[in-house]
């Protein structure tokens, strides 16, 4: 298998609708630049779907679930059993993912990249099992090379989906124990970095967990060396199917042209992966929200992030993402429905 469409061009935005878009809502009636962010999203959005008016009322969200060799290693405060269990629960529509896509009309799929404790055919869950987990990466590389593009194709096939569905937004959500040690040794690898200001708490480990979590991507590190920046290859070393799937799904949502909304810490490690994959990728990505987990702060202000939400968020699936949607929609039709100066008789400055 080839991995050249890795970094084929993203699609085009158009600068003339971005233009208009931002002369349309100069005639708005508000003070030039008063809706702050909300101006600005609708304007981006403008330049992605090439047209003044845009609109995010078509929603596809895919939450990509894998298992982790190195749960083994006690870095999560959960049993490795609960990555099938959540499966389920996302399927039986009682996660927290499950309740808000309802509420936004969103459509939901789950991804099966690969469980230890696998739940079998489900409704609405694709099944793309890659192997019942990772590698422990403290001993051997994470995931073959055949591995992760399998991951990185399983994830380009939920953005094909999306666009075949007609989404004009694509939420990239996750479920894995132990990914977030996975996602902080990613970004250690990446950025060249220790991991003691990138580990993190995760599902809720105390002072002491962190520590050992710490130490656990230590080893791992160790077996590499650390000025490699080579994404592809820390996805292999250290990567998860999830984590490797969003990243494939950013990068083909891109190149199809369907504005990405970036979830939390594990989903903002993988855009991470993508953006050095593809950078093109970037300019197709909005950021949802700061993620209570230590680390994500870091990650958003290398990718200069500007997070729409900050709300001490720390649960993953997409659901910061999902939280967000109302307010993309808002900025929208604040964008398409308010009258001009000129239609309101309101005198201009
Ligand atoms: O998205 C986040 O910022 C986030 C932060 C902490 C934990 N999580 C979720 O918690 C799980 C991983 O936590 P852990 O402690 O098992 O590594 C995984 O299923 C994630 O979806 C997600
Ligand atoms: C219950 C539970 C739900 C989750 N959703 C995403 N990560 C999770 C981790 C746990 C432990």
């Amino acid at each position: 298998m080839s991995q050249d469409w890795l970094t084929e061009p993203c699609f085009a935005i158009d600068e003339a609708s971005r233009e208009r878009a931002l002369e349309h809502q100069s005639q708005l009636t508000k003070p030039p630049g008063s809706l702050g962010t909300l101006e600005a999203l609708a304007v981006r959005l403008a330049g992605m779907q090439h047209v003044v008016t845009p609109s995010v009322q078509s929603v596809w969200i895919s939450v990509f679930a894998g298992d982790h060799g190195v749960a083994a290693e006690g870095v999560s405060a959960f049993p490795q059993v609960v990555t099938g269990e959540m499966i389920r629960n996302f399927a039986n529509g009682g996660a927290a993912i499950s309740v808000l896509a309802r509420g936004l009309g969103a459509m939901l799929e789950v991804v099966n990249l690969g469980t230890v404790n696998d739940p079998g055919e489900l409704p609405n869950v694709r099944r793309a099992i890659i192997a019942p987990q990772t590698n422990n990466f403290c001993e051997r590389p994470a995931m073959s090379a055949m591995q992760l593009e399998l991951a990185l194709r399983a994830g380009a096939a939920s953005a094909q989906a999306a666009q075949d569905a007609g989404a004009k937004l694509f939420i990239g959500g996750e479920m894995g124990i132990a990914n977030t040690t996975s996602a902080a040794a990613l970004a250690c690898g990446l950025l060249g970095e220790t991991p003691g200001t990138l580990a993190g708490a995760g599902t809720g480990l105390d002072a002491k967990g962190i520590q050992h979590k710490v130490a656990v991507i230590e080893r791992a590190l160790a077996l590499y060396p650390s000025d490699d920046d080579d994404a592809l290859a820390w996805l292999s070393r250290v990567g998860g199917f999830e984590i490797a799937a969003l990243c494939g799904a950013y990068i083909s949502a891109a190149q199809r042209g369907i504005p990405i909304l970036v979830d939390g810490f594990i989903t903002t490690a993988a855009a991470l992966a993508a953006v050095r994959i593809n950078p093109s990728s970037r300019e197709w990505m909005f950021f949802a929200h700061r993620s209570r987990e230590r680390g994500h702060a870091r990650l958003l202000s290398v990718l200069e992030a500007d997070p729409l939400l900050d709300l001490g968020l720390r649960l993953g699936e997409g659901s910061g993402a999902a939280t967000a949607v109302p307010l993309m929609r808002l900025a929208c039709d604040l964008h398409s429905r308010m009258a001009t100066f000129a239609q309101a008789g309101v005198s201009g400055a």
